[in-house]
């Protein structure tokens, strides 16, 4: 069986990394700029699984993308330039590319067919396909249109005014494509925000966007314009490393040029109510913004997590209980019943690794509750094949008695290709 074998404990914890680039905005880099009049250059692109698999879609799709001297160039075909790809679009582990792609296909002039690994063929898309038949979509998949593999018969769209149900980026980036080929005006409302990496990347492409709070409205028939992409480091990747430094007695990191979205930093916000030692440098507060983080080895004190901060740290949460089982007290996370459609059951598998680690952790129906602080031990765990489980227990050998032996740890390339080069890196 393919595992790795952690012995960290007795290392110290020290220094300065840029952790990779974000993968929302690598996503969305390629797909915009491959929907662009023009050439788009993106800087510090995601060399992650996920993002790959989008870059594979729109070559399929006739888009030239090419590696030159480390940057991503794309030379844009415009919205009406992709062509009916040959084969099968695989969208491999990745919802972003999945979901967004429904969006953008329906509206096309052709026919195609998205199929993913086994994790993303499990994981539901009707959230994206209802709506856009409410727009005229035709969408045909497994379970009645809600998993894929799915054919997409592109057609001409109407317009729809939508109140999504669920705080998803990914549900609103695909709205939001599907109203840019669409006649007329697309409004997209949703009661809580989630992350607006969408938003703020069509407008670098000259796309007009109408914003009031969590209202969009968008005109279709617009047209992008090629520009180039700085993708800021992803502060999903980061708070591996931000857990590191909190965690480990004596600990100080540097993480250099991490993305500082607002509708990203609920981590941050979170360490911050637990007593955690975390500055912020910022270095450019316009678009989106970056900075440096330093962090430093803090006693901790539990919080309650809920409501509209969720989505502003979905992806961090798995991480975050982490961090809750160091800090004295009880912490409660709740509203987060998402985690259980992401790459794996988050919940179950948070909470079943870590009481392996002799974490004191149970699972509600949309959360957890951690009561700190626990030693933990050494042991034989699992990712689930869930890059961010597999990132998180990879972390927490550093506090553990015994060894830690984590099982198919491969799949954390899809979003942290070389974690474990940076982990040792920091590690004295
Ligand atoms: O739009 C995006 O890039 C993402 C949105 C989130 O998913 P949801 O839209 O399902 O909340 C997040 O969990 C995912 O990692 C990336
Ligand atoms: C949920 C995630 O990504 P996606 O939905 O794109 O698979 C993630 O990266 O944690």
């Amino acid at each position: 069986m393919n595992h790795i074998r952690l012995n960290n404990s007795n290392f110290r914890v020290k220094g300065k990394l840029s952790v990779p680039g974000d993968k929302s905005i690598s996503h969305r880099a390629v797909m915009f700029g491959s929907l662009a009049e023009g050439r788009t250059v993106i800087t510090n692109f995601l060399r992650g699984d996920d993002c790959l698999a989008t870059i594979d879609c729109f070559r399929k799709m006739g888009v030239k993308i090419e590696e030159v001297n480390g940057k991503i160039i794309v030379d844009g075909v415009g919205t009406t330039g992709l062509k009916e790809p040959e084969d099968i679009l695989y969208t491999g582990n990745s919802g972003t590319t999945a979901r967004l792609l429904l969006g953008l296909l329906s509206g096309l002039p052709f026919y195609s067919v998205l199929n993913g690994d086994e994790s993303l063929n499990n994981r539901p898309m009707s959230r994206v396909a209802d709506p856009l038949k409410l727009m005229g979509a035709k969408i045909w998949g497994r379970e009645h249109d809600n998993k894929l593999p799915m054919a997409i018969r592109g057609t001409k769209l109407s317009a729809i005014q939508y109140e999504l149900p669920v705080a998803s980026a990914q549900v609103k980036s695909a709205l939001i494509l599907a109203g840019l080929l669409a006649e007329g005006d697309t409004k997209v409302t949703g009661k809580i925000q989630s992350r607006d990496h969408t938003e703020k990347l069509l407008q670098q492409f000259g796309v007009q966007l109408q914003i009031n709070e969590n209202e969009i409205n968008i005109k279709g028939g617009q047209t992008l314009q090629g520009t180039d992409v700085f993708v800021p480091g992803d502060i999903s990747s980061a708070a591996f490393f931000i857990a590191l430094a909190l965690i480990v007695p004596g600990a100080e990191l540097v993480l250099e040029n991490v993305g500082l979205n607002e509708t990203r930093t609920g981590i941050i916000d979170v360490v911050k109510a637990m007593g955690g030692d975390i500055e912020i440098e910022t270095i450019q507060s316009e678009g989106e913004s970056y900075g440096n983080l330093r962090i430093k080895y803090s006693d901790l004190k539990a919080t309650e997590i809920s409501g509209a901060i969720i989505p502003r740290l979905i992806d961090e949460i798995p991480i975050i209980a982490l961090i809750a089982t160091q800090s004295e007290g009880t912490t409660v996370i709740q509203d987060a019943a998402e985690l259980k459609v992401k790459e794996t059951d988050r919940i179950e598998a948070v909470v079943t690794e870590l009481k392996k680690l002799g974490a004191n952790i149970e699972a509600t129906k949309d959360g957890m509750i951690i009561h700190g602080k626990s030693k933990l031990n050494g042991g034989q765990v699992k990712t689930y094949g869930d890059h961010r489980i597999g990132m998180m227990l990879a972390i927490a050998s550093f506090i553990s008695s015994g060894e830690i032996i984590l099982e198919n740890p491969d799949c954390i390339k899809i979003s942290y290709p070389n974690f474990f080069e940076d982990l040792n890196k920091i590690a004295q």
